[in-house]
């Protein structure tokens, strides 16, 4: 089972002073299989709790667990996928999805031979040999994707992945992104700073709010999948997007999001 308990999250950063609580009391549950995004006003704490999940950063209070298991530092059941996809530079695309299997001590022949398949899987087949720098913002974070999926962790931790792109290609890189889940549906854990892309790759969405912040309300998204344009143009769907920009940002702004 690779289902995710956040368990009484407590975070806080120590510096010369007193300790800043950022986040306090957060508690959910995301289940096997399931994608959640998690979105909040800037600085709530989103990439915190996600740092926390992943075993990079220890909570001050309560525990985050995954299946059984508390988790306490990085291990291979969990990939991760930061805004910027921290590439290495002198590396090609195919030996930097191959890194993580490197690092697992997978045989050459094998390693190479799924980190192809995870390349074309992203869409970048006969890029293998090129470098970071010669690829487009949005093909890097596809081969960040690829990294990530590449050892076949049971949990995909990501945030703000497809942040630092323009519009569209953000829309398109979230139904790629759709596509590829959908193929064996791992566990997902997304922040997000957009409304629409939270409302459309969830399952449902979590609500970060209040000071220290925690979980302030869970939205069920009820749309048919796969997510599509139509799914975008739909009225439940500018429901969604209304209801959270409210949540997010006072009634006016609600109203102010077209449906
Ligand atoms: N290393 C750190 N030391 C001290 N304070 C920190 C540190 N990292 C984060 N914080 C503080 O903790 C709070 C939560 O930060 P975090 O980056 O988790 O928020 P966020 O919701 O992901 O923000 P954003 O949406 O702007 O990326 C902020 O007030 C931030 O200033």
């Amino acid at each position: 089972m690779a289902d995710i308990t956040f368990d009484g999250l407590q975070i806080s950063y120590t510096g010369k002073g007193e300790p800043f609580v950022a986040v306090n009391g957060f508690d959910a549950h995301v289940r096997d299989g399931e994608f959640v995004t998690i979105v909040g006003a800037s600085g709530c704490g989103k990439s915190s709790v996600l740092l926390a999940a992943d075993g990079l950063l220890r909570p001050s209070a309560g525990e985050i667990r995954i299946g059984d298991q508390v988790v306490s530092k990085p291990g291979p059941d969990r990939g991760v996928v930061f805004q910027d996809a921290s590439l290495m530079p002198w590396r090609t695309i195919l030996a930097n999805v191959a890194f993580g299997l490197e690092m697992q001590g997978v045989d050459k022949t094998t390693r190479l031979d799924r980190a192809r398949h995870f390349i074309e899987l992203v869409g970048l087949a006969g890029r293998e040999d090129a470098h970071p720098h010669q690829l487009s913002g949005g093909m890097r974070q596809r081969v960040g994707i690829a990294r990530a999926l590449a050892t076949d962790p049971e949990v995909l931790l990501m945030d703000e992945p497809f942040g630092a792109l323009d519009a569209q290609t953000r829309e398109l890189m979230a139904t790629e992104l759709l596509r590829i889940w959908d193929l064996d549906r791992k566990t997902v854990l997304f922040v997000t700073h957009g409304i629409d892309e939270a409302v459309f790759l969830a399952d449902r969405v979590l609500v970060m709010g209040g000071s220290p912040s925690h979980v302030v309300e869970v939205i069920e998204i009820d749309l048919p999948r796969p997510r599509d344009a139509a799914v975008r143009a739909s009225e439940a769907f500018g429901k969604y997007r209304t209801h959270l920009a409210e949540l997010l940002f006072g009634a006016q702004a609600g109203a102010a999001v077209p449906s």
